[in-house]
């Protein structure tokens, strides 16, 4: 066989090389789309197919576990990856364990009505109780007042009378009739996009990941973000929650700046047709101007692209009170459309809920009751008021 002349032989290795990193993009197939193919026979089995990831321009490279993809995201199948469980069941299995650490008030609540006539103490213990649940004074004393007033009116002495009037009492508080719907359905020819923000170590990626899931379980196409630069760590958990439900992840370097990979990630979401980008950012402290503002850059940089659908500010329910003002000054800075209460299996404090609501006019739209990957469920004030009487 003749000799292959070295400068041609590296002139093709390079064009090859190029097309490869130049079609990056272009090859990465949402999960839609791979369940699609694998249904047309398509795709191949384990290990088969292209590399997998790409760059594209100077922002994010996509890796997906696309199994045509990138092989080593798993054995190469698309019925590998895990099947998450639907939003509607969530709360009701959640239940118990918002239950579990709400018991002291569901108690107080009981007791309250268990006696027939409820003495001054009592009213002052089952108060205590309402505002060490973070439910703050204002709606505390509100709560109160109007279960005294219709106790009294309605000349309650039945256990099980007294018992529907809280709930009515407490699901008014809660406010059933916000909506909490997710912006995350595609307009036009964009994706839904929505930005996932807040203090460090809130939950902020675990609930990107886990929301992802959410968005699987109801068949939609999802591509995460990670603008997340500044913790080394957290583009490769991104990454890995994405790869568990077959979502590609577009990621930057260590330290890039987080707006260019949030515009990167949205471009690769709407050339992916996908339903929605899910950005996730790094944590934090709402104190420091120089960090919020930067916060402000990376929507705006998205919006030269797409606009944001939705802006998902993550609490830290065992934090209290300061949740509350971490929320005031995020909304002022990206306009907060919806907030996500995490940690609320290793807390008694659900009273925050109807302050963020009440303040801010922001409704609770996620819980998260957990660590386990299915662990965030949709809020809904029913189901919520329930578990606490539970
Ligand atoms: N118990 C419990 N733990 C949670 C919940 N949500 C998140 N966590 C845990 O909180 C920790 C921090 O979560 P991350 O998602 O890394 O937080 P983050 O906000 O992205 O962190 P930074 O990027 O450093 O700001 C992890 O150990 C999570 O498993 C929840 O609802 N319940």
């Amino acid at each position: 066989m003749a000799a292959v002349d070295p400068v041609i032989l590296g002139i093709i290795i390079g064009a090859v090389v190029l097309l490869l990193t130049g079609i990056g993009i272009g090859v990465a197939v949402s999960r839609r789309r791979a369940l699609e193919r694998q249904r047309r026979g398509e795709l191949s089995g384990p290990g088969g197919g292209a590399a997998g990831g790409g760059r594209d321009g100077d922002g994010g490279a996509v890796a997906t576990a696309d199994p045509d993809l990138d092989p080593g995201a798993g054995s190469g199948q698309v019925d590998l990856l895990e099947r998450p469980e639907a939003p509607r069941t969530r709360l009701r299995r959640l239940r118990e364990r918002l239950a579990g650490h709400n018991n002291a008030l569901s108690r107080g609540l009981l007791n309250l009505i268990s006696g027939g006539t409820i003495d001054e103490e009592t009213w002052d213990d089952f108060e205590a109780m309402l505002i060490a649940s973070d439910l703050g004074v204002g709606p505390t004393t509100e709560l109160v007042d109007r279960l005294r007033t219709r106790f009294k009116v309605e000349g309650i002495t039945d256990g099980e009378q007294a018992r529907r009037i809280l709930r009515e009492e407490l699901l008014a508080l809660v406010d059933p009739t916000l909506d909490r719907g997710l912006a995350d359905r595609r307009t036009g020819e964009d994706p839904a996009v929505i930005m996932v923000v807040g203090v460090n170590g809130t939950g902020k990626t675990t609930t990107v990941g886990k929301l992802a899931r959410v968005m699987v379980a109801e068949d939609r196409d999802v591509l995460l973000g990670a603008a997340d630069t500044f913790r080394a760590a957290a583009a490769d958990q991104l990454e890995t929650w994405g790869s568990r439900v077959g979502v590609p992840t577009v990621r930057g370097a260590e330290g890039a700046d987080p707006a260019s990979v949030a515009y990167e990630s949205v471009k690769a979401g709407v050339e992916l047709e996908v339903d929605c980008v899910l950005v996730d950012t790094a944590g934090r402290l709402h104190t420091k101007t120089g960090l919020m503002d930067e916060l402000g850059k990376v929507k705006r940089v998205i919006e030269k692209k797409a606009p944001v659908t939705e802006v998902l500010l993550v609490i830290d329910a065992t934090t209290g009170q300061n949740g509350l003002i971490q929320a005031r000054i995020f909304r002022e800075v990206v306009n907060v459309t919806g907030i996500v209460l995490t940690k609320l299996d290793g807390s008694a404090k659900g009273g925050i809920i109807v302050q963020v609501q009440r303040e801010l006019g922001v409704p609770v739209k996620l819980v998260g009751l957990g660590e386990g990957p299915d662990d965030l469920a949709p809020f809904d004030a029913e189901e919520f008021v329930d578990a606490i009487l539970a």
